[in-house]
């Protein structure tokens, strides 16, 4: 697969002094949707607008499907569609209209057959003519995507575009989505829900600090990072825990009903076998065990932190 997006050592610092960039490198593949992950402050928005040019860089390369940024802004730009976290749209125009426009704006001929095709594709088409001020917040929202559609651009980037949209709103969001990576558009999406990241993402980058501290297959990442969760559940209530069980990381929970073992799947021996044999020899004697691997929010928190220590 080629790279649609390249980043090599970008930097930012804004005039107030702050380096909200220390040195970016990243590389996205056409077709992909990568879910850019980040506490508040980490860089994010920086990122993406660098990218989309709405902010200068300090130092270092954008190259959009080739094209430098500075140098070839107006074909780089071309190949961006961009969904800002903010709704602003113009209240008294039609959505078919507010469509139609952004479509001009990049100097590309009137196409009524694919803006057509994108409103039906988001929903929208029965409100074509409607006024934008007539609409709900997530159809607004939608019109927003379709408005960073209209001009065919190859690469998507959608900025918290779930955030204050309610749980069946984000679903529906969602679908447009794996809809739009079906028809080739590369995905970037910054999210503070991070389950969705997991459900939506292939590959997860997160940032903190301005600094990407890692870019990784969805899959790979949650094996790699991942500790895993075992729960015995007990046929008789214990009291305590015999002490030669005390350093082994093991929980006593649910009023001494259950055992929780925390284990690292990185590991060439997880010590399930022999902490299930140990526990037979003290007559403990188990109902039920169940498994859990965390999830990419406890493996984000996890590395965060590390960064921060
Ligand atoms: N115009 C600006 N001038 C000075 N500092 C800024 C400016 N814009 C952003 N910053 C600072 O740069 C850092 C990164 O901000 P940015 O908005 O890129 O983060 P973010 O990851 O998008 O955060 P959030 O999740 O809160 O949207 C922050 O410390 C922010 O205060």
């Amino acid at each position: 697969m080629a790279s649609i997006l390249e980043i090599d050592g970008l930097k930012k610092r804004y005039d107030s002094g702050h380096e909200a960039l220390s040195g970016v490198d990243l590389k996205i593949e056409e077709g992909e949707i990568l879910a850019l992950l980040g506490p508040n402050g980490a860089g994010k928005t920086t990122l993406i607008s660098i990218i989309c040019g709405l902010v200068n860089p300090s130092s270092g390369q954008v190259r959009v499907g080739g094209h430098d940024i500075g140098r070839d802004y107006r074909k780089a730009r071309a190949l961006i569609g961009l969904v800002p976290q903010e709704i602003a749209l113009e209240p008294f125009e039609t959505v078919w209209n507010v469509v139609r426009f952004s479509r001009g704006l990049f100097g590309k001929p009137r196409d009524d057959a694919h803006i057509e095709s994108v409103l039906r594709s988001l929903s929208l088409w029965d409100k074509r003519s409607a006024q934008v001020r007539e609409l709900s917040g997530g159809m607004k929202r939608r019109v927003l995507i379709a408005k960073a559609l209209a001009h065919e651009p190859r690469i998507l980037f959608l900025d918290e575009p779930t955030a204050g949209v309610d749980v069946e709103l984000r679903r529906g969001m969602w679908e447009v989505v794996e809809g739009l990576r079906a028809r080739g558009v590369t995905i970037i999406l910054t999210t503070h829900y991070i389950e969705e990241a997991e459900e939506i993402a292939d590959r997860i980058a997160v940032i903190n600090r301005g600094q990407i501290l890692l870019v990784e297959e969805k899959a790979r990442l949650m094996a790699r990072m991942g500790q895993k969760e075992l729960r015995i559940e007990l046929q008789h209530k214990v009291d305590a825990l015999p002490a030669r069980f005390a350093d082994q990381g093991l929980e006593l929970i649910d009023d001494g009903q259950a055992i929780l073992f925390h284990y690292d799947t990185r590991g060439d021996r997880t010590g399930i076998a022999s902490l299930l044999s140990e526990l037979a020899g003290e007559g403990i004697v188990l109902r039920d065990i169940s498994t859990r691997q965390s999830s990419l929010e406890e493996i984000f928190v996890g590395l965060v932190s590390e960064d921060a220590a």
